[in-house]
């Protein structure tokens, strides 16, 4: 039971126990409410009977002293519960799928966008936040409570719970064959708001181009139909709902017509007494408000079911898994026939050989699209490689955990991810141990001294969203000194230095070259004169190697190569006229 709730809601072992918990409670709750009307059942059989008699005045005043007791502990304890274990289970909710995405592989990333994943964390979270607190408990009280009281009510004078409970089983048969018509609505009104949240994000995302492009008028109509669509979706949505909630609601009050209607013909016949047909009057009315609000929770917790797919599409893929215990001799990467594909039947890379050895600086070059991302990628274990061995100091790095492995690598990409810090801490992220002094001695090698002394508040400024306080040049510094601190065997360089200026790029070529002394480095370039001096080019072209060797090799052999370093030195000459 534990078990199927834990996968069918997307709760933790704990959460689906406080479940349960939050169900009972709410029973005992429901249960307690009836107490009152036992009472109220009593004092009018005394009413009808001549009058309360002196001795029963202690009974009924202690009977609504318990009455009211039993309903505030028992409504403390459903608080409890409910509200208590529904907003830990929430926080731990968040957690593990955060910490589940920090653990899928980059090709998830590929299908779900950063509105998509947010909104499965909070969005997505807080209705089942909702749901666990308010509708599943109310919904499983309500229903187990009707149980016990139909049964009594059954006990009592079955022709009369006859006509009271008819119209249970046929009400939630409705809303509960509504569930696949509900389901579909709201995965439409998910994948509009998806396109909605998408179009926002883009839109301020790339605010700066539109303006410069003059496309905003544009752009924000295309958005305004995406904002239409939500709005239209969600009145279809919640029409669809109602049409079924309220036609189960009405059917739920026919109890009532049919409770009278029985009642009454039993009393012509003698066949009932009219305690009895008050008694099951009061009930049936106190019975079905609660069954009413048990119906639309019903709705809701079926609407809950496009929530929890998405949930659980992110906690049931498959994880990059490996051994944490490094195995490796020496830091050389080999490359031994590796194909890529980023979608099925596209390939990316095929059959790619090479060897980047341990002390030397292998560049890759070629024309734009050719795959050197990819591999520098595939190095690192970013993706897995679909053919082929990658081997970093002879360890499979398919069997190694990435976090394990990217432990050996310092990597500086073309582009640089800062965050809403100062710049002190934006270098400490390379390691998080480093004392202030290490950091300042990293920040100085990667020039990052340079400017910090002309801000305001130096080393503490804070730098803004993703640095937006600085210019390209600055933040791919601050990437470098993150890769100083680290420190780490292994150096990929995705055009580390391509937003420096001439003054600043000769600077950190010369402390790079400090860096990377007795590393294994990998370096993408476009920039020919930046790979001059590397120890082995590998040429990728449409995802093969088009060449390798030494620069002067390459060269001689007068192919790819040495076409590219022709046409950027020509280029080079070039004015605007
Ligand atoms: N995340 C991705 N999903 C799908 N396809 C991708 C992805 N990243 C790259 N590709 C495709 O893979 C191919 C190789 O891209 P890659 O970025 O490795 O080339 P590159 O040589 O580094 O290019 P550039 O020099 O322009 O940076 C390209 O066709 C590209 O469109």
């Amino acid at each position: 039971m534990i078990k199927w709730l834990e996968k069918r809601y997307a709760l933790s072992q704990q959460g689906a126990k406080d479940l349960v918990k939050g169900c009972l409670a709410c029973v005992l709750q429901n249960l307690s409410f009836m107490f009152p009307v036992g009472l109220l059942y009593r004092l009018v059989a005394d009413l009808m009977n001549g009058g309360i008699p002196d001795e029963r005045w202690s009974f009924y005043i202690g009977g609504c002293a318990v009455c009211v007791g039993l309903i505030l502990l028992t409504t403390y304890l459903q608080y409890n519960a409910t509200y208590f274990a529904t907003y830990t289970e929430s926080g731990v909710r968040r957690i593990t799928l955060a910490e589940r995405l920090r653990k899928i592989p980059l090709s998830f990333f590929g299908k779900k966008d950063l509105a998509d994943l947010t909104s499965t964390i909070m969005a997505d979270c807080t209705f089942l936040e909702q749901s666990f607190s308010h509708f599943i408990p109310e919904l499983a009280g309500s229903i187990l409570s009707t149980i016990l009281i139909s049964i009594g009510l059954l006990v009592m004078e079955w022709r009369m719970a006859a006509a009271a409970l008819w119209v249970l089983p046929l009400s939630f048969a409705i809303v509960g064959f509504s569930s696949k018509v509900q389901e579909r609505l709201n995965q439409k009104a998910m994948d509009v708001k998806m396109a909605c949240a998408d179009g926002i994000q883009e839109c301020i995302e790339s605010v700066r181009d539109l303006k410069a492009n003059n496309v905003e008028q544009m752009y924000l109509k295309g958005l305004e139909k995406k904002i239409r669509a939500v709005e239209h979706r969600s009145i279809l949505n919640e029409f669809g709902l109602a049409a079924f909630v309220v036609s189960a609601s009405l059917l739920l009050k026919l109890g009532i017509v049919t409770v009278a209607l029985t009642g009454s013909v039993l009393l012509i016949n003698g066949s009932l007494d009219v305690l009895t047909f008050f008694l099951f009057l009061l009930v049936v009315s106190r019975l079905y408000d609660p069954l009413q609000g048990a119906l639309q929770n019903l709705a809701a917790i079926i609407s809950t079911r496009t929530n929890i797919a998405r949930m659980n599409e992110i906690l049931d893929h498959p994880l990059q898994q490996g051994d944490v215990t490094l195995s490796n001799d020496g830091y050389d990467i080999v490359f031994d026939r590796v194909g890529f594909a980023y979608h099925a039947g596209e390939t990316v890379l095929k059959d790619v050989s090479f060897t980047a050895k341990q002390g030397e600086v292998t560049a890759l070059v070629g024309p734009s699209g050719g795959g050197k991302t990819t591999v520098s990628r595939l190095a690192a274990r970013f993706w897995d490689a679909g053919q082929g061995t990658i081997t970093v100091g002879g360890m499979d790095i398919s069997k190694i955990d990435p976090e394990a492995l990217l432990s050996l690598f310092s990597i500086v990409f073309q582009d640089v991810t800062l965050f809403d810090n100062t710049i002190l801490e934006n270098i400490r992220i390379g390691n998080k141990d480093a004392s202030d002094e290490q950091v300042l001695e990293a920040a100085k090698l990667a020039n990052v001294d340079e400017f910090v002394e002309k801000l305001p508040d130096g080393w503490q400024t804070t730098i803004g969203e993703n640095g937006c306080a600085l210019s390209g040049g600055e933040r791919q510094r601050i990437s470098i000194a993150r890769a100083f601190l680290k420190d780490a065997p292994i150096i990929l360089l995705d055009e580390a230095t391509a937003s420096l200026d001439v003054e600043n790029e000769t600077l950190i070529q010369t402390a790079l070259s400090r860096l990377i002394a007795d590393k294994t480095v990998l370096v993408i370039a476009h920039r020919m004169r930046t790979v001059a001096g590397a120890d082995q080019i590998v040429v990728l072209s449409e995802g093969t190697v088009a060449e390798k060797g030494t620069p002067e090799q390459l060269m001689k052999q007068n192919g790819l190569y040495a076409h590219m370093v022709k046409l950027q030195s020509e280029s080079q000459q070039w004015k605007l006229t």
